[in-house]
């Protein structure tokens, strides 16, 4: 079997999402497809009302499928800060033309305001390694571990856009999705995250600088998180560029056109276009640009996240030991 989902950009890309169907008769929600945790949660019946504003809501009780995992509970903290907690059900879990009969629905009972100012976010489905789920006692399995064995081949594809919509794939790729060839790199999951490193950078149509980046592809974080030294050494090439405490990051004049980024994968390389790196506008007075591209301080890894990964065709393969192998193109 395969499946393919599309998953849509809200708002200046900040986050995608992308339907999913829990229970009977089916509850249709739509969550953040995140590759950088492996927790399915969503907003639930069991939530006070003033930690939800606009969000649909699974309720379990109204699913004649759902089978409470009793004494199991989980509590997440994400590393912007935002965190949910609840308790777990098994439930029929629909994606596309993919279904998981008995898959681990973690209600949340409690979610951080991050989550509640997101109106159209009514949860998470973790893409990341089953290594790293969050339930207590006993950890679950994520979407794609569960559906893995019944897929053509052991594999998801991501296809992120700019503006417009994208597509999860699972179990194939598709030729269509991308010209030019596949660049492979070893993964490393041993954090439980798609883990890599990338040889190095350039900016703009400059020389190519050999530069360890280990990092991790993450769908769920919209900016591409990089090391202090290559997010100065970026900067540098923009007139006007520079740090604002305020806004928390480089902002830097709207126009011109910034340069692009490119990064290596393996032999290959991605470009991100620099209208692209202009994020979203910092301040309508004189038409600062929020930048895409800011630093990793603090977090111990670079994050591949949206701004990176809208600008290629992702593809994460979850099968060949020694370590996974995951590709751009
Ligand atoms: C690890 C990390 N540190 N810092 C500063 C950031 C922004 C991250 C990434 C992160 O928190 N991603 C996330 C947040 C909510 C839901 C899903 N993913």
């Amino acid at each position: 079997t395969t499946g393919t989902i599309a998953t849509d950009p809200e708002k200046h890309d900040v986050e995608y999402l992308t339907p999913i169907s829990v229970g009977t008769p089916s509850q249709d929600l739509m969550v953040d497809f995140d590759t950088g945790s492996s927790d399915l949660w969503v907003f639930s019946t069991e939530m006070s009302t003033s930690d939800i504003k606009g969000q649909t809501v699974y309720d379990p009780n109204n699913s004649s499928t759902s089978e409470k995992v009793q004494g199991s509970t989980w509590k997440i903290t994400y590393g912007d800060g935002s965190s949910s907690s609840g308790d777990v059900y098994l439930d029929t879990v629909t994606i596309g033309d993919l279904t998981v009969p008995n898959q681990a629905v973690e209600a949340a009972k409690k979610v951080s305001s991050e989550f509640t100012d997101d109106s159209h976010n009514d949860g998470l489905l973790g893409l990341g390694f089953s290594a790293i789920n969050a339930v207590e006692p006993t950890p679950q399995n994520t979407f794609f571990d569960n559906i893995k064995g019944s897929l053509d081949a052991p594999l998801f594809t991501v296809d992120l856009k700019h503006g417009t919509p994208g597509s999860f794939n699972f179990g194939y790729i598709d030729p269509a999705a991308y010209i030019g060839n596949i660049s492979w790199t070893p993964v490393d999951s041993s954090q439980g995250y798609w883990g890599f490193t990338s040889p190095g950078y350039a900016v703009g149509t400059g020389a190519f600088r050999n530069h360890s980046i280990s990092g991790i592809a993450d769908t769920g974080t919209t900016l591409l998180l990089l090391p202090k030294s290559v997010v100065s050494a970026y900067y540098k090439e923009i007139q006007g560029a520079q740090y604002d405490s305020d806004q928390g990051g480089y902002i830097f004049p709207c126009s011109p056109t910034p340069p692009d980024f490119v990064f290596g994968v393996n032999k290959g390389i991605v470009t991100v276009p620099g209208d692209m790196v202009s994020y979203a506008p910092a301040d309508s007075a004189n038409q600062n640009c929020f930048g895409g591209i800011q630093t990793d301080t603090g977090i111990g890894f670079s994050i591949f996240g949206d701004v990176a990964l809208k600008t290629s065709f992702v593809h994460l393969h979850g099968s060949i030991v020694p370590g996974y192998y995951a590709d751009c193109a």
